[in-house]
């Protein structure tokens, strides 16, 4: 008989719930969640907006705890902010009277880490990003796109396993924003920082159904707040994917389908374009 099991998952959400305590009473965030993901997974949460994305996200790092259930990180309850995680948020936010290299190094300080050992991988990974020669540069002589670029590396800076991302393109134009999804996807698995490094667990809450069939392995779409899952898509668009994906028969229907679910409607039958 075989008695090997399938290895646990990398990040389990088991039951989880989360109600704030306002001024004006309890708000209740997240109810019930159960999740399961795999190590190395890109995995998008889309639903209605105050649904509870970034509640989880804070949840997942360990910023917020939760108020029933637990989440488990690599075998280990999560119960204060975990180390393994990068963050990146919706604006790049950079202290701007340093330059972009000491932006990129603040995590070695917060973490009580020497920044000389950490500056050869940040000018890495700036030159992966195409920012290579703006290392001395201060934020505000940056692009909001170039800002979000240099926020990532920063994420990235001390190697976490898990990228949690919260709508991270959200404020960047059209253009700038699926240079940045292939950018990332290309970060994430498509071209490694070292040699042998593992693919990271990436979790990216973002508005944009088409972004996250595009970028992720499964999309998970919640129901309003307070926040459940209402159904997990496996997106099973080819790797790697390039602008043709964007393109593709295949991420129309994906999204389509993605709508259908978000909505409650049939919105293929309906007299209206989805955009
Ligand atoms: N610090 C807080 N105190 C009280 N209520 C909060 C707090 N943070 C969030 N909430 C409430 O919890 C609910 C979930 O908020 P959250 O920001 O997680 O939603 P979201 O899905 O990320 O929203 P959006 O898509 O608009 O960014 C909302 O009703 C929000 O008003």
């Amino acid at each position: 008989m075989n008695h090997t099991s399938p290895p646990s998952p990398f990040i389990e959400i088991d039951d989880v719930h989360m109600v704030y305590q306002a001024e004006s009473g309890p708000v209740e965030a997240l109810r019930g969640i159960n999740l399961s993901i795999n190590r190395g997974e890109f995995v998008s949460l889309v639903g209605p907006s105050g649904c509870g994305k970034s509640t989880l996200l804070r949840c997942i790092a360990g910023l917020r705890p939760v108020t029933g259930g637990r989440i488990v990180v690599d075998g280990a309850p999560v119960v204060k902010p975990i180390p393994k995680v990068g963050m990146v948020f919706q604006t790049a936010i950079m202290l701007k009277w340093r330059t972009v290299l000491d932006n990129v190094l603040l995590p070695t300080e917060l973490y009580g880490l020497k920044p000389a050992d950490f500056r050869d991988r940040a000018h890495d990974l700036l030159k992966l990003v195409g920012l290579g020669d703006f290392a001395k540069k201060r934020p505000g002589e940056l692009s909001g796109g170039m800002q979000q670029r240099a926020s990532l590396c920063r994420a990235l800076i001390l190697d976490p396993p898990i990228l949690l991302m919260d709508e991270p393109f959200g404020a960047l134009d059209a253009m700038t924003r699926d240079e940045m999804n292939l950018e990332l996807l290309r970060i994430w698995g498509e071209q490694r920082i070292s040699e042998g490094a593992e693919r990271k667990t990436v979790i990216f809450v973002t508005h944009s159904i088409p972004e996250a069939c595009f970028l992720s392995d499964r999309v998970v779409v919640m129901s309003p707040r307070p926040g459940r899952v209402a159904s997990i898509k496996p997106v099973q668009l080819p790797r790697p994917r390039t602008v043709a994906t964007r393109v593709s028969p295949e991420l129309g229907r994906m999204t389509l389908e993605l709508y259908n679910d978000l909505t409650q409607k049939n919105l293929e039958t309906m007299p209206q374009t989805v955009s």
